[in-house]
């Protein structure tokens, strides 16, 4: 678990964080996002003391990170920026194994390691792992340098719009991968973007930041329907909530009995796009299967139910 305690920095008088507090459950993704300026970085930096805090404290797991030294303390924590940050002339093995190879791991286990994550950011290792940065594209470029961020099993994993530098297709399949290998790792994330859709997309909880203070934190489907504020209204984009929030449920959770006409839509399907495919095809109700089989169907009523905010 981590506690931020209220957490200031100030420069020249002027508060950058003011007096932020929030805790953070391990193995969770929490996303920070705010407009540019509203300390989000700055946030975020003080957690591994790249910016060392005017006031307040964090705690790792009961720990204060005061209690360590600087270098221990970014050891054990990942650190992952917009682009990649890799060494250009470190094949992709010796960059994911920086740090295992400065906590004095064996070489068998670096080399596990590394074979590990490729796979698990979906890039073979006989055919990655001895290229050079400049031989990769910049997707892949971006999956190393989080696989280089998350190779000595941190107890956090820091992300500073890693994904900004992406198209947005590109963009879309990061998102994906990055949950599915946190759930696999079971990795506590604490990620920070700009941009709202990003931030329900991927978090377990959602921390809004206006100049400098934490106005609201929630889960996604709390701050879509009851904004703590009118900036936060503003954030999640006014009339756009209900199809924000349709985008959080799969049709799996709204599924009923009976029958529904033709094409089918698999469980997983968000109900923004099972709305998009009523109006598309003219239908009220979508057959649901899931691994082949029927489970039931979906209605636009039962969609439009879903998405009242209030
Ligand atoms: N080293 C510094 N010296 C003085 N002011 C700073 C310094 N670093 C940040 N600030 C100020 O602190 C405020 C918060 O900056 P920060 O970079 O944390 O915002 P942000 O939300 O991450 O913005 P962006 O999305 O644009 O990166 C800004 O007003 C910025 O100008």
């Amino acid at each position: 678990m981590i506690e931020i305690d209220k957490i200031s920095k100030l420069y020249d008088g002027v508060a950058a964080v003011d007096e932020v507090s929030m805790t953070v459950d391990t193995a969770t993704i929490t996303v920070i996002v705010g407009t540019s300026g509203s300390g989000k970085t700055t946030l975020l930096r003080m957690i591994n003391r790249l910016v060392e805090p005017t006031s307040g404290e964090v705690r790792i797991n009961g720990k204060s990170t005061h209690s360590v030294s600087k270098t221990d303390l970014r050891r054990r924590i990942g650190y992952a920026i917009q682009g990649h940050g890799l060494f250009p002339h470190y094949t992709v093995a010796r960059n994911i194994a920086i740090v295992p190879t400065l906590l004095g791991w064996s070489s068998e286990k670096i080399a596990d390691r590394v074979d590990e994550l490729l796979s698990l950011f979906a890039l073979e290792p006989d055919q990655y792992r001895d290229r050079f940065p400049a031989e990769l594209s910049g997707g892949q470029l971006q999956r190393v340098g989080v696989a280089r961020a998350l190779a000595s099993r941190p107890d956090l994993l820091l992300m500073d719009e890693p994904f900004g530098a992406l198209d947005p297709i590109i963009r879309a399949q990061a998102q994906i991968d990055l949950r599915r290998i946190q759930q696999a790792l079971g990795s506590t994330i604490m990620l920070v973007t700009h941009d709202m859709e990003e931030a329900m997309q991927l978090g377990d909880r959602v921390a809004v930041m206006d100049q400098g203070r934490l106005v609201q934190y929630g889960t996604p489907a709390e701050i879509i329907q009851k904004p703590a504020t009118e900036f936060v209204v503003n954030m999640v984009g006014g009339v756009d909530r209900s199809l924000r929030l349709l985008s959080l449920f799969p049709v799996s959770d709204f599924v009923e009995e009976g029958s529904a006409e033709g094409e089918s839509v698999e469980a997983n399907t968000s109900l923004r796009d099972a709305l998009s495919i009523c109006l598309w095809t003219g239908r009220d109700a979508l057959p649901v299967v899931q691994d082949g089989s029927l489970l039931g169907r979906v209605t636009l009523d039962a969609i439009r139910k879903r998405a009242a905010i209030s």
